[in-house]
């Protein structure tokens, strides 16, 4: 299903079938084997195959003349990101995006940050980070620029203004973006990147504030495969897993599937947690129960307590959370795939973020939870009393 989905990503465009053909050759260990499926699938791509690219191939013009080869794509060579040799550049010190530049200057590398509230970097500058005063000024001096933003719309604001990202790219430069956005979104900073002839790849992650500062986040990563390769190092140091899965887009959509889950899970466990507290069983022992069965999950064992007490201390804040069921919904109309599950844990995303909630936990969806049983047991008893 892997294999079939990423083949359907690289036959998406022409372009993106050439950056397949154009890559280097996958390195052998560990999730980097699924780069090998991923471009011998792209080999076997039907579209590909009945359609000859006229830029790969150095034409036979005249009978007589040699048969048609394949030529690699030029592009700007990228440099392996290495500790003590390579300036990065980190976008976006919410969060994530701190636990993420500490990470990557505990690992030793040079790191240039901006955040739109300059007050965040000044803890960042304190431990050796150098502050820039625009998102250009930090892609023209870091080789390699990450950015962890809140939603598509900062993602493309930073790309494109004046002074933005892609301002600031040059050939042998790339920009690797690691905010959950959608494939569009995605696909659009692509194009301006290499549009100023930088390399893409888009790595959202799996992991939430604890990961981040452990250095054990999973990224899930499309786009560039050469730039993939190169920043692999800085990605080891923030991440315990990395995988390819093809051309952009698919990572976006990945994580969409992974979030739209978690955000299901998450209050089908809270309506749980709500209706054993009104039959008089203890929370604490649903969660002990949940814990030693077949729907155990870190995140119920995580959580759990904290929401029993019914307190939601921000580690992945619900506005994104809601940010992601919606972005999840519409890629379903996209494709035509009814999500009604999704579609009702949205609508109690979205009346948590109407009662003030959006930038508390996303385990604060128990109150939206909790707000509608009690909605529904006073308009039971108005029904009643009537
Ligand atoms: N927290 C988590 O557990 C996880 C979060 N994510 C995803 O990572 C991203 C960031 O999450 P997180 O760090 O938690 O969120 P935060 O809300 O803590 O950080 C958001 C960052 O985006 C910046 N930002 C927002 N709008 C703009 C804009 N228009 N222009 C420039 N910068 C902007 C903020 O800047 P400012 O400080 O100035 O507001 C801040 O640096 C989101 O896409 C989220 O879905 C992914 C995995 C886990
Ligand atoms: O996008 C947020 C993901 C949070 C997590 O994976 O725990």
């Amino acid at each position: 299903m892997l294999l079939h989905n990423t083949a359907r990503a690289a036959c998406a465009s022409k372009r993106q079938a050439r950056a397949f053909m154009a890559t280097q050759t996958p390195r052998s260990s560990g999730p980097q084997r699924r780069v090998s499926a991923i471009a011998m699938a792209a080999s076997r791509c039907p579209t590909l195959a009945a359609r000859p690219q006229p830029s790969l191939l150095r034409r036979a013009a005249q009978p007589g003349r040699r048969a048609a080869v394949p030529v690699r794509a030029q592009a700007a060579p990228l440099i392996d990101a290495a500790p003590g040799k390579t300036t990065l550049g980190f976008i976006g010190i919410g969060i994530m995006g701190l636990a993420m530049t500490r990470n990557l200057l505990k690992a030793g590398y040079q790191v240039v940050v901006w955040n739109r509230n300059p007050d965040k970097c000044a803890a960042l500058a304190a431990e050796g980070a150098k502050v820039a005063s625009t998102p250009q000024e930090v892609a023209a001096a870091a080789t390699y620029t990450f950015a962890m933003l809140s939603d598509p719309e900062a993602a493309l604001d930073v790309a494109n203004r004046p002074d933005g990202v892609a301002a600031g790219m040059a050939p042998g430069k790339g920009y690797v973006d690691v905010s959950t956005v959608d494939a569009a979104t995605s696909q659009a900073v692509a194009a301006a990147v290499r549009a100023r002839g930088g390399a893409f790849l888009e790595a959202p992650v799996s992991g939430s504030k604890g990961p981040a500062e452990q250095g054990k986040l999973i990224f899930l990563t499309a786009g560039d495969q050469a730039l993939f390769n190169a920043v692999s190092g800085p990605l080891d140091a923030m991440g315990k897993a990395k995988f390819f899965l093809g051309a952009e887009g698919a990572g976006a959509n990945m994580k969409l599937v992974v979030n739209m889950v978690m955000g299901s899970m998450m209050t089908a466990f809270a309506e749980g947690l709500a209706l054993a507290d009104k039959v008089g069983l203890r929370q604490q022992d649903v969660i002990d129960v949940v814990g030693l069965g077949a729907i155990a999950a870190p995140m119920f064992a995580l959580k759990g307590p904290a929401m029993a007490a019914r307190a939601y201390a921000p580690a992945f804040p619900l506005k994104h959370q809601q940010k992601d069921m919606r972005l999840a919904l519409a890629l379903g109309d996209e494709v035509g795939q009814p999500l009604p599950l999704a579609a009702a844990s949205n609508a109690q995303y979205i009346a948590a973020r109407r009662q003030g909630l959006g930038d508390a936990d996303f385990s604060a969806v128990m109150e939206a939870v909790l707000g509608q049983a009690a909605a529904e047991a006073t308009e039971a008893h108005n029904k009643a009393a009537k």
